[in-house]
């Protein structure tokens, strides 16, 4: 469904990655694995339609992104949620920050019916955003103030904005780095109910063991490169290439 395809990437004079091709289709799950540094975020970002690639190609259901018109590459755009490393929600209720996304991919009189039913006291948010922040265990918080959360709190509640938004494919970059192990299973099984919806879910992560419990299949990244992409469990109990043997034993000094 979504696909980098060869691409390369920098920044200035220096070079991230060299000829990397990725892909996710809808209902499974993708981690990219890899040291700090080696571009991680810069793939999610190419594939989130961010920034072009140097050379290479990134397609949605076929349709080269970058060979299109802003507006078409904008409509392919909104089909795609991106979680990044901290949540960044505004000075509104809990409510208000998850539905944002929800606004965003309204056209402009939908969001008008919306926005008049919820002054009126008719409506407390629309079955997306609840649902998304009963997935994530906050549905109980919806009147809360955003900036009165906590960490992980806040993290799982920019993930519901994620899943409200009713993606295709969601990118998420680190999404449990900061978070302790309760706040971690959350959003992991909140992955896991996205991936049963035919989501297609890409998630960058140093966190080797998170990938093994939630990924279908693991793109290493080391050294420019993704050197190798497969199934989970093969690429953790059989790797094609040594350095992901080492890589994943923690032996490959970086
Ligand atoms: N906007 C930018 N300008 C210049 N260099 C950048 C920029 N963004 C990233 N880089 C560099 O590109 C390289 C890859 O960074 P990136 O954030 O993609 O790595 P990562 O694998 O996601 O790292 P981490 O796991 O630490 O988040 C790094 O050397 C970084 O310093």
């Amino acid at each position: 469904m979504l696909e980098a395809n060869g691409v390369h990437h920098g920044y200035d004079d220096e070079t991230v990655f060299e000829g990397v091709s990725l892909s996710v289709d809808p209902g499974e799950v993708v981690a990219i694995i890899g040291p700090s540094g080696v571009g991680k975020s810069t793939l999610l970002r190419l594939l989130a339609v961010f920034d072009p690639p140097d050379q290479g190609t990134v397609s949605f259901e076929g349709t080269r992104l970058w060979e299109t018109t802003e507006q078409e590459r904008l409509e392919h755009r909104r089909r795609i949620g991106m979680v990044f490393q901290e949540a960044s929600l505004f000075d509104a209720t809990v409510r208000r920050n998850a539905a944002y996304g929800v606004r965003v991919r309204q056209s402009w009189v939908e969001r008008v019916r919306h926005e008049v039913a919820s002054l009126v006291g008719k409506e407390n948010g629309t079955t997306d955003v609840l649902e998304a922040l009963e997935t994530v265990g906050l549905r109980r918080k919806i009147d809360q103030d955003a900036q009165s959360l906590s960490g992980g709190e806040a993290q799982r509640v920019a993930f519901a904005r994620a899943l409200a938004y009713e993606p295709d494919v969601l990118l998420l970059d680190e999404p449990t780095s900061d978070l302790d192990p309760r706040n971690t299973a959350v959003i992991e099984d909140a992955v896991r109910q996205a991936r049963n919806r035919g989501i297609g879910v890409v998630v960058a992560t140093h966190d080797m063991h998170q990938a093994e419990r939630v990924a279908d299949r693991v793109a290493v990244l080391l050294a420019n490169d993704i050197i190798e992409v497969g199934a989970t469990r093969t690429v953790f109990e059989d790797p094609r290439d040594e350095r992901t043997r080492k890589f994943i034993d923690g032996d490959l000094i970086y």
